[in-house]
């Protein structure tokens, strides 16, 4: 296992990021201020309740949305300010995501849900590849009807690295699974962090998950509440559900 507390080079690193829905009475500040860096290599745990502002800090790190204010930093490249053909091609080419729902396409197989990802990105790995990576060298012909809520999560991660994000981001992959395949799924999380050095940040509910991650990242209403590295780290295996 890596070791935590190394001095890498940010991946990312945001200032005073702040995000409100809606303007007047109805407005909803999501964020209030985050400043963040998160390191090469590094993967991170974001917990937090219901409404806190994870999902919408994660949005803003994979530049599917924008900060009301501040600055987002992608190594030395601001993405806050980019033109939305700029962003675009961001995520295209930098950012994996995972998603509680795996939004594979029915009519095709595993090896063909891969496929469709690695045909336009530049430098992808053969979707045989990320499939062994997540664990499913076995079923690379099966439909996703044929598969369990894990192994199409499984997918779902294979289809997110086959183009070889620098990032993963990933929103409560393991939100709609029982423990045996959340712990595939994080297992498959895991690996990949480790063996491609791909900067992970994993949303949850669930506190247990935490301790597979080198850093935990704590926020409540909008601020970061807590930052803390993990002196040592559990095997997904170990995670009490
Ligand atoms: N599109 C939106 N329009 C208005 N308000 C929103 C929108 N998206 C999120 N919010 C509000 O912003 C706040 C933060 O939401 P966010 O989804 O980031 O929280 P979260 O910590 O991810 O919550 P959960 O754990 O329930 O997914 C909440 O009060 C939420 O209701």
């Amino acid at each position: 296992m890596q070791a935590t507390g190394t001095a890498a080079p940010p991946v990312y690193r945001t200032q005073g990021l702040t995000r409100i829905y809606g303007q007047g009475d109805g407005a909803v500040q999501a964020l209030r201020g985050i400043d963040l860096t998160l390191a090469e290599a590094e993967m991170v745990v974001l917990l937090g309740a219901s409404g806190s502002g994870k999902s919408t800090l994660l949005n803003i790190l994979g530049a599917l949305d924008r900060p009301t204010s501040g600055r987002v930093f992608f190594r030395d490249r601001e993405l806050s300010g980019a033109s939305e053909r700029a962003l675009t091609a961001f995520r295209r080419d930098h950012v994996g995501f995972v998603f509680q729902f795996y939004n594979l396409i029915p009519a095709l197989t595993a090896r063909e849900n891969v496929a469709l990802v690695t045909e336009i990105a530049h430098r992808p790995m053969p979707p045989e590849e990320a499939l062994d990576r997540v664990g499913l060298a076995h079923r690379m012909d099966h439909f996703p009807a044929q598969l369990s809520g894990g192994e199409q999560q499984r997918v779902a991660i294979a289809r997110a690295i086959a183009k070889r994000p620098d990032v993963l981001l990933c929103d409560e992959p393991t939100g709609a699974l029982d423990s045996q395949t959340g712990v595939k799924v994080l297992e498959a999380l895991v690996a990949v962090n480790r063996d491609l050095g791909t900067a992970t940040a994993l949303i949850t509910h669930n506190v247990g998950i935490q301790a597979i991650a080198h850093r935990v990242i704590v926020l409540a209403d909008g601020r970061i509440v807590e930052d803390r590295r993990n002196a040592t780290r559990i095997a997904p295996a170990q995670v009490t559900w």
